[in-house]
């Protein structure tokens, strides 16, 4: 959907009705109140100078008292109005942070992760999201503004229909806001990717993680500087923009300006000639000047709309960008185009007629056990704006039961395989079938609830440690028998044991008193939420050994054999694991050696270091090293 100002500003009120109704009319009646009050006291003044004038005390002493409540009235309403709407403005902040996490994390697919231009549309929303609290007081401003300028247009076609002209002379001053803010905002874009790399580089500088190497290379000072220059450009960048918006501005406030004297001088000239009394000129001075005034926060208020645009029509870019590079980018519809999809789709597509007014066909369903396996039928993936497809024409054949190493120089596609196998992302053409089934037909989550996966960048979840090992199946969540179970399955049982509140310790430094681990022990926590789930019909794990020690991964292969051969006698999974390391490599069922996107090898270790090829080189170099 696009949003023009109106729709935004309707967009938002709805959401802050949403949060909470009461607060969002109190708030609304008291800014109308307070907006009114000022043209108010500029007809009560007429009252009062008139009946002072020819004489009548008690009709000028009310009108002094109403002129003095409407000005507290004004000056103070604005300001009470302010403590209803600011926890709502907050609330607001809040829905749209939910909705940002849901659109670029909500999918099943992580394609849209792969591109650039999502992570600067995102970068500038996060910052732009601030907007909102503003945007909340703009919109009820407008609305007060909207009934002040009624009643001060009403009073200057009373006066004059000239005077209406002047309301027009505001036109200039919205068309050089509109433009300059235009400018500002496409300098923003085009400094968020120096932004962005800087605050980069000032995380680098203050996590603990990146401190050792920062020290051990004598990084600290380079950091800063680039950090400073990239910092220091883009401000430069967006400070020339901002200077240059400022002149367009006042361009046109000037020429507001002119026709406000003009229509000054044209009252005057009246009263002058005698043509009009003492309270038609305070009522003229008063009024015109409040459309000066109204005019500015009707320009400041169009500048806070146009932001308040900016940030939903970025929000429906970013949920286009997420939903065109999805999970279903290539997905086979029945009328043979690819369509995007965000996994909803996905099961509400299966069950009705496709746009084309075909039936869609059934949703495949997942087999309980394997018997065929997995297998890539020509499968190709181009990551966006990358020249050289990461996987190339592929056809590989991933055993039922079968525990499958991938090995391969850095580069050589094997993550890339890992993410097509778990429905990460789709290949650019081929198919992924999994008993058969294209895994394009499958209902994504059905298939990722049968995945046990443990990444080489894996996730550090802070939480206590149940939780963290927890979440590899979060119907259980809690269950400390069930993480025990997983714990042991991963070597990693007496890692608790260490713990100062063993499974309710909190883990990581967002805690007061959080423990902090090794690499070595996160990443075995991290393998036990791999082993959390106990069907699962495919387990992943791309390096799992990186970050343990040499006795700690010998046990993790033992127990990964033993793990491997449960899990496949009961669902007949497939393993798939990705590593550098030939010692636990060679006591796979299958080998694959991946080369530029493509498999240069394939086979168990001693026909491949018989054949004397690749795989033979490497675990020769690798044997070597270890001697
Ligand atoms: N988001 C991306 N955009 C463009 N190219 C990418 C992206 N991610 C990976 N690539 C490229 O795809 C190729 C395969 O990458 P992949 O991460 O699958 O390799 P890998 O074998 O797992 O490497 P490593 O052993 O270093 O982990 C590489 O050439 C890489 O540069």
């Amino acid at each position: 959907m696009s949003h023009g100002l109106l729709s935004a500003a309707w967009t938002l009120w709805r959401t802050s009705l949403r949060q909470d109704r009461r607060k969002a009319v109190t708030a609304l009646v008291l800014v109308v109140a307070g907006a009114a009050a000022w043209p108010l006291v500029a007809i009560m003044l007429r009252v009062l100078f008139d009946a002072a004038n020819t004489g009548r005390p008690v009709a000028a002493s009310l009108a002094g008292v109403a002129v003095a409540a409407l000005l507290i009235a004004g000056l103070t309403l604005s300001h009470f109005a302010h403590i209803a709407y600011f926890e709502l403005s907050e609330l607001d902040v809040l829905h749209l942070h939910q909705e940002l996490m849901a659109a670029t994390n909500g999918s099943p697919g992580t394609a849209h992760f792969e591109q650039t231009d999502l992570a600067d549309k995102v970068t500038v929303l996060e910052e732009d999201i601030e907007q909102l609290r503003v945007g909340l007081q703009a919109v009820l401003t407008g609305v007060g503004l909207a009934v002040a300028m009624a009643l001060t247009t009403a009073v200057l076609a009373w006066l004059n229909p000239l005077l209406l002209l002047l309301p027009l002379v505001a036109v200039p001053p919205l068309l050089a806001g509109r433009w300059a803010e235009r400018r500002v905002d496409r300098s923003r874009e085009a400094t968020a990717e120096s932004t962005r790399r800087a605050l980069g580089l000032f995380r680098l500088a203050t996590t603990a993680a990146a401190g050792k190497e920062l020290r051990a290379f004598g990084l600290e000072q380079e950091v800063r500087r680039r950090h400073r220059a990239l910092w220091q450009d883009s401000t430069r960048r967006l400070w020339r923009t901002q200077g240059g918006a400022s002149l367009i501005r006042m361009a046109g406030q000037l020429a507001f300006t002119a026709g406000y004297i003009a229509a000054v001088l044209l009252i005057l000239r009246d009263a002058v000639a005698g043509r009009r009394g003492i309270g038609d000129v305070i009522l003229v001075i008063a009024i015109a000047a409040q459309v000066n005034q109204q005019v500015a926060a009707a320009v400041g208020v169009l500048q806070d709309l146009q932001r308040l645009r900016s940030v939903y029509q970025r929000f429906d870019e970013v949920h286009a960008l997420v939903g065109a590079a999805g999970p279903d980018h290539g997905r086979r519809t029945p009328a043979g185009a690819a369509a995007p999809d965000d996994g909803r789709h996905l099961l509400v597509r299966a069950a009705g007629p496709d746009d084309g007014g075909r039936p869609a066909p059934p949703a495949a369903v997942l087999p309980a056990r394997l018997r065929d396996g997995i297998r890539l039928v020509d499968v190709t993936l181009r990551y966006p704006g990358a020249e050289q497809p990461a996987i190339s024409g592929l056809d590989l054949h991933l055993p039922a039961g079968a525990t499958v190493a991938v090995v391969g120089d850095n580069g050589a596609g094997k993550t890339t395989l890992v993410k097509l196998v778990c429905g990460l992302l789709r290949p650019t053409s081929g198919r992924i079938l999994v008993d058969g089934v294209d895994l394009a037909d499958l209902p994504l989550p059905a298939w990722r609830a049968r995945i046990a996966a443990g990444f080489q960048d894996f996730v550090r979840f802070e939480l206590p440690a149940r939780q963290t090992v927890g979440v590899g199946d979060l119907p259980r969540l809690d269950d400390e028998p069930a993480v025990r179970t997983a714990l042991d399955r991963a070597g990693a049982g007496d890692l608790v044991g260490d713990l100062e509140a063993g499974l309710d310790t909190p883990l990581g430094r967002s805690w007061t008193d959080g423990a902090e681990l090794s690499g070595g022990q996160w990443q075995k926590l991290a393998l036990g939420r791999a082993f959390m789930r106990d069907d699962p019909l495919l387990v992943l794990l791309d390096e799992p050994a990186a970050a343990l020690d040499a006795e700690a991964e010998h046990a993790l292969f033992e127990r990964y054999r033993l793990q491997t051969r449960r899990i496949a006698a009961g669902t007949g999974a497939v393993s798939v694991f990705v590593s550098h390391r030939f010692s636990t490599v060679a006591v796979a069922d299958l080998i694959v050696v991946l080369a530029d996107g493509r498999v240069a090898e394939i086979g168990r270790h001693t026909d491949l270091v018989r054949a004397g090829g690749r795989y033979a080189e490497m675990f020769d170099l690798h044997a070597r090293a270890y001697r």
